[in-house]
């Protein structure tokens, strides 16, 4: 069997909040394998933008392990955090934060050429995303002469640029109508699997969720 792409055995994360301690992950065993899309359901409050923070190594104070392809998260220094980020991940959240200054293309661009991409890879790159995403005519539009979900779409096409192995999304489409919503999810899956990535999508929708290859559900802290 292959390395799992994201595996984490017993991981934990509390807040002290007010003098008391608040368990929102209490002891967490996922795994995913490459080319999985699972969803993450939990209601609000439940720990599912906790889970993907911690997985993303964007934030610490956790405790068990997580390994991304196949790599100790804990064992890293803050640098090949940072690198391991930068190499494995991809992240899409429900705001687009888009760099309002850049317009469509140069959002996806940036992160390849921090990766030392040259301009014509990054450009090409960007253009084929773009286009797959149907937003071949809107590339030099800046964030706000997009639609919500041309935004978004611009975010999914950023979050892939750099080929991660797993894509990490938080709520990818929760600012959106639902019948946008849709359209939007369903582009990112073919996208994502058209890839060949991974990805762990939280999202507090059922019939969104039902569209991924396997579910898990967070509840009181433990995966059901
Ligand atoms: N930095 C923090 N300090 C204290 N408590 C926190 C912190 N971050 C999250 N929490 C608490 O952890 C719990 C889980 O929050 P989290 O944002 O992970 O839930 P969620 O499932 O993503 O919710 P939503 O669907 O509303 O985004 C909440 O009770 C929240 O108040």
């Amino acid at each position: 069997m292959s390395e799992p792409v994201l595996q984490t055995i017993g991981l934990k994360r509390a807040f002290i909040q007010g003098g008391a301690t608040i368990h929102v992950l209490r002891g967490i065993d996922l795994t995913v394998a490459p080319g999985e899309i699972v969803g993450l359901l939990g209601p609000s409050g439940s720990g599912k933008s906790t889970l993907l923070q911690a997985v993303g190594l964007l934030e610490g104070g956790f405790e068990g392990s997580i390994r991304i392809a196949g790599i100790e998260v804990s064992k890293l220094e803050s640098h090949e955090r940072t690198v391991t980020r930068r190499d494995k991940l991809g992240f899409v959240y429900q705001f687009h934060h888009l760099l309002p200054d850049f317009d469509a293309i140069e959002n996806v661009e940036l992160p390849q050429l921090i990766q030392n991409a040259t301009f014509a890879d990054a450009r090409a790159r960007s253009e084929a995303l773009l286009t797959a995403l149907g937003l071949g005519a809107r590339l030099t539009h800046r964030p706000s002469q997009l639609s919500g979900g041309e935004q978004q779409r611009v975010a999914v096409a950023r979050a892939l640029a750099n080929r991660p192995t797993l894509v990490l999304a938080d709520e990818p489409t929760g600012n959106l109508d639902e019948k946008t919503a849709d359209v939007v999810l369903a582009e990112f899956l073919r996208l994502v699997r058209g890839e060949g990535a991974a990805a762990l999508i939280a999202t507090h929708n059922e019939r969104l969720a039902a569209k991924m290859d396997r579910v898990v559900r967070l509840h009181e802290g433990l995966l059901e």
